[in-house]
């Protein structure tokens, strides 16, 4: 199997207040809307996607959605949806709302609408959403024919949400180079169902260069709630680089085992997706061989945005080795995404999780952290 795939979605638009151009993105595409998104987000930015929309005379079922994408509730919104007759469905939120939009969307066989309100993950440009039971345990990846239609991501909106999701979204667009290059390495197969192009690869190598460029002052830029030019270069970064690179560049070892995590209970299951992508991240690198200084560049940037880099901060502290076998087992089971870079059985996972942890736990002593 050797032929190239790139996938995309057909139009991202990114800016401050661009979600007051709805109306005007969606002219001649229908009139009957659903809209997706969660009890906070309703008030952050659902509202006011609904109001632009009714100006614009739209019609828009509003739809709460509850939290996690699972098959239930992708079941339960679609019936709503279908009960609407709606021809356009759109989410706004965070990833799961977004993967959720994107199910009901590809069950209606409708125009897909993505607003992100977070540049917390890289969901919203993929043509596939990553389904949980509804305990938050990784199930599958389900893949649709084509793309969002339509992303619009407004960065006032975006400024304004915590940090500590602006910070996740680096984490999870930080894997995608270290990832890609490792499928690129070995060859193996990526998201878009073919092995990498050149300009998925340029993508998710210019991610990583602009993370390490800006991620910082994106970060105190998100603090302080402002639009700046660094935060918008890191809300491209973390949606549409990263979105493209991950999905044709490929995954590979970092998002296996951030779904390994999730088989565990506790207290991990309050950290965001970026935060276990980053642990995953500092696991593949010690899977690969890197020298120290390539090693400590990561940790040093990632304790920089108050991303976690040991067991401990990830809420595993006490976890046993029966525990990390679970997470390493999980993560090496047949068709993850391990397997599109690494020959490695459950055991070298397991013993990489462990090295990951002592590394950063010894950089953190030596700096006083
Ligand atoms: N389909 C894909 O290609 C893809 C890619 C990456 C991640 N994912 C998935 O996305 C999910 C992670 O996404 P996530 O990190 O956004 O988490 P999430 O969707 O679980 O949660 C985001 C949280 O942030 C809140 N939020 C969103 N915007 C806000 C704002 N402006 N202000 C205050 N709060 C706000 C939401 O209410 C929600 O509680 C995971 O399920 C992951 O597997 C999918
Ligand atoms: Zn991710």
């Amino acid at each position: 199997m050797s032929e190239r795939v790139f996938i995309s979605p057909s139009k991202y638009v990114q800016g401050k207040n661009v979600i007051e151009k709805i109306g005007s993105y969606l002219r001649g595409i229908g009139t009957q809307t659903v809209v997706i998104a969660d009890e906070t987000v309703w008030n952050i930015a659902g509202h006011k996607v609904v109001s632009e929309l009714k100006q614009a005379n739209f019609s828009a079922k509003e739809i709460v959605f509850n939290g996690e994408a699972s098959k239930e509730e992708i079941k339960r919104i679609t019936q709503a949806a279908k009960n609407e007759h709606a021809t356009i469905v759109i989410g706004v939120g965070g990833g799961k709302t977004l993967d959720t939009a994107k199910a009901v969307s590809d069950e209606l066989d409708a125009y897909t609408v993505i607003i992100p309100t977070a540049a917390s993950a890289d969901a919203p440009t993929s043509a596939l959403s990553v389904v949980y039971s509804d305990d938050g345990i990784f199930e599958n990846y389900r893949f649709y024919n084509h793309n969002p239609n339509l992303i619009l991501v407004d960065t006032k909106i975006i400024a304004e949400a915590p940090p500590r999701l602006l910070a996740s979204g680096i984490a999870d667009a930080l894997a995608t180079w270290v990832e890609a290059r490792a499928v690129i390495a070995y060859g193996g197969k990526t998201m878009a169902g073919g092995i990498t192009t050149i300009a998925a690869e340029a993508i998710a190598e210019k991610c990583e260069q602009t993370l390490f460029q800006y991620g910082h002052l994106a970060y105190e830029s998100a603090k302080a709630k402002v639009v700046t030019p660094a935060l918008e270069a890191i809300v491209e970064a973390n949606t549409l680089l990263s979105g493209l690179g991950f999905e044709s560049g490929g995954l590979a070892a970092a998002h296996a085992i951030h779904n390994g995590f999730t088989a565990l209970e506790g207290e991990i299951h309050h950290l965001t997706h970026g935060e276990k992508v980053a642990f995953g991240t500092l696991v593949q690198l010690v899977l690969e061989k890197h020298s120290l200084a390539e090693i400590e560049r990561y940790i040093q940037f990632y304790i920089s945005l108050d991303l976690p880099v040991t067991l401990e901060d990830i809420k595993l502290k006490d976890a046993t080795k029966e525990d990390i076998l679970k997470v390493a087992k999980a993560a090496t089971v047949e068709g993850e995404t391990i397997h599109n870079a690494f020959n490695v059985t459950a055991d070298e996972v397991a013993d990489a999780i462990i090295a990951a942890d002592q590394y950063a736990t010894a950089y953190k002593k030596s700096y006083r952290l």
